[in-house]
C-alpha cells in the first residue's frame, strides 16, 4: 500500500520535540503557531510549554468538547493568527483530538485563503482517522461537519504516549473507526482488532495496529482525496451514525462520535444484508460483537422522521437521494447504494428493536 499520492508525511515517533523542531525549521519566513484545547493543554501540552516558549511559538486554547467544533471557535483561531502576525508562510501546529484537528485544520485552510498546518493527534480516534486525510470542518445548523474543506496537513506526528491518559470510553470510541477500516478493507485487520485486549493494553502492539489502520485510511485517501468515489468507503456507518450523533446532541444525551459510528455500522450492515447480500453468518457475528462492545443507543419510532431528515443532509447524497456505502462482504465495498425511505426505516426499526 504505497502513499505516493498522500501529501502529508505520517511520522510515528515518541520524540515530539525533535520531530517538531525539524518541521519548525522549514518555516523560516513565517511565524509558527500552536492551537490546542483546554483538557489537552492541561494534561499534555503544558509539559512542552518551555519548548514552545524557546521557539517563540504562541498558543491559542479552545474549550474542549464536540459542542465547541463551531464557527465561534474558528473565529477565535483566526483572530489569534491575525493579531499575532500570521501570514501566508505561517504554520499552525494542532495538538488535540479529532474535534481540535478538524476545527483548527479548517481555521488554517481558510485563514488568508490557506496556511500550512501540522497535526499531533492525541486520541486513538484522531490517530487512526481524524488527523489523517485532509477532511477539516465544523458542525453548523445542528449538522455534523456541514462546513469544511479538503486539505491535508503537511505532517501528522503519531505518538502513542498521548493515549496513556485517554479514558476507556474515548479509547473504545476510536476503536470503532478501526473496526470500520477492517470491515471496509481488511479481514486481517478485523481479526487483530477482535483479539485486542482492552483490559491490558500492550502499547507496542497498539502502535502496530494503529499503523495498519492508518494504512487503510491512506489507501482510500491517496486514491480519491476529495471523495468522488472510493473514499466514500471511509464513510461506512456514517450516514446513519451522523444522524444518531446529531439527534443525541439535540436530545441532550450526547454520544461520542465512534459510538455513533458503531451504531451506524450496525444499522448499515442491515442494509448491506438487504441490498448486497452480506452473508448471514458474518452479519450475526459482527453485529453481535459491535453490540457487545458498544451497548445500545435507544431510539424509538417517533425519532425516525428526524433521523431521516438528518440523513438527507449527508454529503454523499446526489440528486436528492440518500446514498450509502455498503458491504457485499468484509473488505468488499459497494459505494453509492441508494436506499428508499421505507428500507431506511426498516434498518432503524431493526436497530431500535435489538
Ligand atoms: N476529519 C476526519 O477525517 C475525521 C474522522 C473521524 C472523526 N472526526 C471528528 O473527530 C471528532 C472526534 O474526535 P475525538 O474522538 O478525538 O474527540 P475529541 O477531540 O473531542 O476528544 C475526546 C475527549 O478526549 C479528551 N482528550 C484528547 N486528548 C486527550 C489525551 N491525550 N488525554 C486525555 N484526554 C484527552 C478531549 O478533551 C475530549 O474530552 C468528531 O468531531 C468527528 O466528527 C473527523
Ligand atoms: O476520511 C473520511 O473520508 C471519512 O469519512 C472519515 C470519517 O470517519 C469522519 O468521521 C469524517 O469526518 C466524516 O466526514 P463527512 O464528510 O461525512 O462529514
Ligand atoms: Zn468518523
Amino acid at each position: 500500500m504505497g502513499n505516493s499520492k498522500i501529501y502529508s508525511k505520517i511520522i510515528y515517533s515518541r520524540q515530539l520535540e525533535n520531530e517538531l523542531s525539524e518541521w519548525i525549521k522549514k518555516y523560516p519566513k513565517g511565524k509558527v503557531f500552536l492551537a490546542t484545547e483546554e483538557t489537552v493543554n492541561q494534561l499534555r501540552v503544558s509539559k512542552f510549554d518551555h519548548f514552545f516558549l524557546k521557539k517563540g511559538i504562541q498558543k491559542v486554547v479552545i474549550p474542549s468538547g464536540e459542542n465547541n467544533k463551531k464557527i465561534e471557535s474558528v473565529a477565535k483561531i483566526w483572530e489569534f493568527l491575525s493579531k499575532n502576525g500570521g501570514d501566508r508562510k505561517s504554520l499552525l501546529i494542532n495538538i488535540g483530538g479529532g474535534m481540535l484537528t478538524d476545527l483548527a485544520g479548517f481555521a488554517a485552510t481558510t485563514f488568508k485563503r490557506g496556511i500550512d498546518f501540522l497535526n499531533v493527534p492525541t486520541t486513538l480516534l484522531s490517530q487512526v482517522d481524524a488527523s489523517v486525510g485532509g477532511k477539516t470542518g465544523i458542525n453548523f445548523n445542528r449538522l455534523k461537519n456541514e462546513v469544511g474543506t479538503f486539505k491535508e496537513p503537511v505532517a501528522v506526528i503519531i505518538n502513542t504516549d498521548f493515549l496513556q491518559t485517554i479514558d476507556k470510553q474515548n479509547f473504545t470510541s476510536g476503536f470503532a473507526e478501526m473496526i470500520k477500516h477492517g470491515l471496509i478493507y481488511s479481514p486481517e485487520h478485523l481479526e487483530e482488532l477482535k483479539a485486542f485486549d482492552f483490559e491490558n493494553i500492550n502499547y507496542d502492539l497498539l502502535q502496530e495496529i494503529i499503523r495498519h489502520s492508518v494504512n487503510v485510511k491512506e489507501y482510500f485517501v491517496s486514491n480519491d482525496l476529495t471523495e468522488n468515489n472510493i473514499r466514500k468507503a471511509l464513510n461506512y456507518g456514517h450516514t446513519v451514525g451522523h444522524a444518531f450523533e446529531s439527534i443525541a446532541m439535540e436530545q441532550k444525551r450526547p454520544i461520542l462520535h465512534g459510538y455513533a459510528v458503531a451504531y451506524g455500522m450496525i444499522a448499515e450492515l442491515f442494509l448491506s444484508a438487504e441490498i448486497c447480500n452480506f452473508p448471514k453468518t458474518d452479519f450475526d457475528k459482527i453485529n453481535g460483537w459491535l453490540l457487545k462492545v458498544y451497548g445500545k443507543f435507544d431510539i424509538s419510532e417517533k425519532d425516525f422522521d428526524r433521523l431521516f431528515e438528518l440523513m438527507t443532509h449527508d454529503k454523499k447524497n446526489e440528486s436528492g437521494r440518500i446514498n450509502f456505502t455498503l458491504l457485499r462482504a468484509v473488505g468488499k465495498i459497494e459505494i453509492n447504494q441508494n436506499c428508499d425511505k421505507e428500507l431506511i426505516f426498516d434498518a432503524l426499526r431493526y436497530f431500535a428493536n435489538l
